[in-house]
């Protein structure tokens, strides 16, 4: 089992915790859109880091960016599986190739 995987496992046990214990359970209690709120902070924080910060920097907040978006896709019942699976879908497939089908449909 990788990283992320365990915790994503972890993640699934904390949503229904006590929230005066847990970081999930009250991120969860506070509901979707605070989650969504949470992440776009983290990712605005990775994008300062990797702009003007340290590569420590970079990965410390990627780290949290990471966190919080299997916190949100845990709590929308989304499984870390079905993400890499659509990365899968897209192996092989240049960006620039998908892009140029896009705009000629
Ligand atoms: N990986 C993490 C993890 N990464 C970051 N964070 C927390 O994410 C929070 C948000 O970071 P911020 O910098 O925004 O801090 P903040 O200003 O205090 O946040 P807010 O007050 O705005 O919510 C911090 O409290 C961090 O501790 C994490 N909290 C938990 N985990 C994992 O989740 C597991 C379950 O955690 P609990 O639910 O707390 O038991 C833990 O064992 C860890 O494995």
């Amino acid at each position: 089992m990788n990283t992320l995987t365990r915790l994503e496992d972890t993640i699934a046990q904390r949503l229904s915790a006590d929230p005066d214990s847990s970081y999930v359970a009250r991120l969860n209690a506070a509901g979707a859109p605070k989650m969504a709120q949470k992440l776009g902070e983290e990712a605005t924080e990775t994008v300062i880091a990797a702009v003007a910060g340290s590569k420590a920097d970079l990965i410390s907040e990627s780290a949290d960016l990471l966190f919080h978006l299997l916190v949100l896709l845990g709590a929308k019942g989304v499984a870390l599986n079905e993400v890499m699976a659509e990365l899968d879908r897209r192996e092989g497939t240049s960006g620039l190739d998908e892009k140029a089908n896009r705009s000629a449909q």
